[in-house]
This record gives structure tokens, C-alpha cells and sequence, in this order.
């Protein structure tokens, strides 16, 4: 059996707020393989961008196990995360997240360069793909939220990251281009055979993945 490229097995997570413990994630198992696309929908506060930090390792569980290419991330190190995030994983975040003060093209090469991975040639075609090549010398602020997301959709695929974790990554764009940066997005990943995990409220979004769970109560259905 191939191996899979982001796997919960009966995961858990709760917070303490006001001297209270709340259960978010209540038993949740999933399972990711290369190629793969799935929509992650659920109410607000339902849970969602928590699974994404889990699964991304900028958080622990509880509980369960997670594994990404088959290493399981659960008590790894903060070094050996490190390692994962920097060669395995990227992350689209609702609000770009670009540095304000680099160019477009400099923050598309930003993660890749710290991972040792910078390929001029396939950040070159990422940029002619997502429609930035007049758009490279220009800085985040003055970008559109569209042309900002392109960004950092090119950022994110510019390592080939094995897993793509996307925070509501049309959020913040109309309709029209929302589904215009998807097209490419959805693309890219299936020529780069990446796994992608999309969180969305959307319903027209999350019916254009193969795959959709909905999170309710801690569990997905
Ligand atoms: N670090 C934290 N400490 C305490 N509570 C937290 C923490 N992070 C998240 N929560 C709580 O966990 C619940 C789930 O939050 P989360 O952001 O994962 O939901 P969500 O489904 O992504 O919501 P939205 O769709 O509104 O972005 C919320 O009630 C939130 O307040």
C-alpha cells in the first residue's frame, strides 16, 4: 500500500478557556494521498483551522496519531517538525501572510530558498501560471487581494511540498476570482501530485474537490 501523505488516527484536542476544558476534536481520522484533494467544511469555531495547525505540526493533539509521508509527527522533536515543515508541508493562510517588505518575487522564493530548494525555472513557470510576471518587483501593498493570493499560492508551491494546507484561500476574493485562483490551484496540485486539504465555507468551493469532510461536534462526517 502506498504510503499516505497526511493520516488522523483517532485524534483529540482540547483547550482550556476560562477554567474551562473544551473538546474540539473529538476522535477524528483521516486519511490523505498523494494527489488527493478534500474540502474541509464546518461551522465557525467548529474546529477546522485547528486540524490544519495539527496536521501542519504548528500545534499538538492530545490524543491519536498523525503522521505526514508516513512519519508519524506526534512527540517529534521541535527539530525534526522543523525539518518536516521546512521539506513536506506548505500552508496557504486566509490573510497571505506575504513580508510586506520583500518584492512578490522574492517572497515566491522565500520558503523555497529556505528549504534549499529554490528552482528558478519552476518558480519562473509558478509565476507565469498564476498570471505575475509584470507583478514580480512589485511589494505586497501594492498587490490587489486576488494578485496577493496568487503570491502566495506560487510561495506555497514553489518547494513542491508533498502536503498543501489551505486556510480558507479564496476567503477573501469575490466569487468570480475565488473560483479563477482555484482553477490554478487546482491544477497545479494535480500536475505536482500533491495532497491538498482545503478549509472552506463555501459549498460551490468544497464541491469542486474530489473529496469533502464536514467537522461537527469534534468528529468529521
Ligand atoms: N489557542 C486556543 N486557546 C483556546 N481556545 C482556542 C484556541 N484556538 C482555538 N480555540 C477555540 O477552539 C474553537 C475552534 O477554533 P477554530 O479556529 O479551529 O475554528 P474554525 O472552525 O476554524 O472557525 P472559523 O471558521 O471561524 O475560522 C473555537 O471555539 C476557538 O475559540
Amino acid at each position: 500500500m502506498p504510503i499516505l501523505t497526511l493520516k488522523f488516527d483517532n485524534v483529540h484536542k482540547s483547550f482550556v478557556s476560562q477554567g474551562q476544558r473544551r473538546s474540539i476534536l473529538n476522535g477524528v481520522s483521516l486519511s490523505l494521498a498523494a494527489g488527493e484533494t478534500m474540502a474541509l467544511t464546518g461551522e465557525s469555531g467548529s474546529g477546522k483551522s485547528t486540524l490544519l495547525h495539527l496536521a501542519a505540526g504548528l500545534d499538538q493533539g492530545d490524543g491519536g496519531n498523525i503522521s505526514v509521508c508516513g512519519q508519524n509527527i506526534t512527540g517529534l522533536s521541535e527539530t525534526g517538525l522543523a525539518e518536516l515543515r521546512k521539506n513536506k508541508i506548505a500552508v496557504v493562510f486566509q490573510q497571505f501572510n506575504l513580508i510586506p517588505s520583500l518584492t512578490a518575487w522574492q517572497n515566491i522564493g522565500f520558503h523555497a530558498r529556505l528549504a534549499g530548494r529554490f528552482d528558478q525555472e519552476w518558480s519562473d513557470a509558478l509565476c507565469e501560471v498564476l498570471g505575475l510576471d509584470d507583478l514580480r518587483n512589485h511589494t505586497p501593498d501594492q498587490l490587489s487581494g486576488g494578485q496577493q493570493q496568487r503570491v502566495a499560492i506560487a510561495r506555497a508551491m514553489a518547494v513542491r511540498p508533498a502536503l498543501l494546507l489551505a486556510d480558507e484561500p479564496t476567503g477573501s476574493l469575490d466569487e468570480t476570482s475565488g473560483h479563477k485562483v482555484l482553477d490554478l490551484l487546482l491544477n497545479l496540485v494535480s500536475q505536482e501530485q500533491t495532497a491538498l486539504l482545503l478549509v472552506t465555507h463555501s459549498t460551490a468551493i468544497a464541491e469542486r474537490l474530489a473529496r469533502r469532510v464536514h467537522l461537527s461536534h469534534g468528529q468529521l462526517t
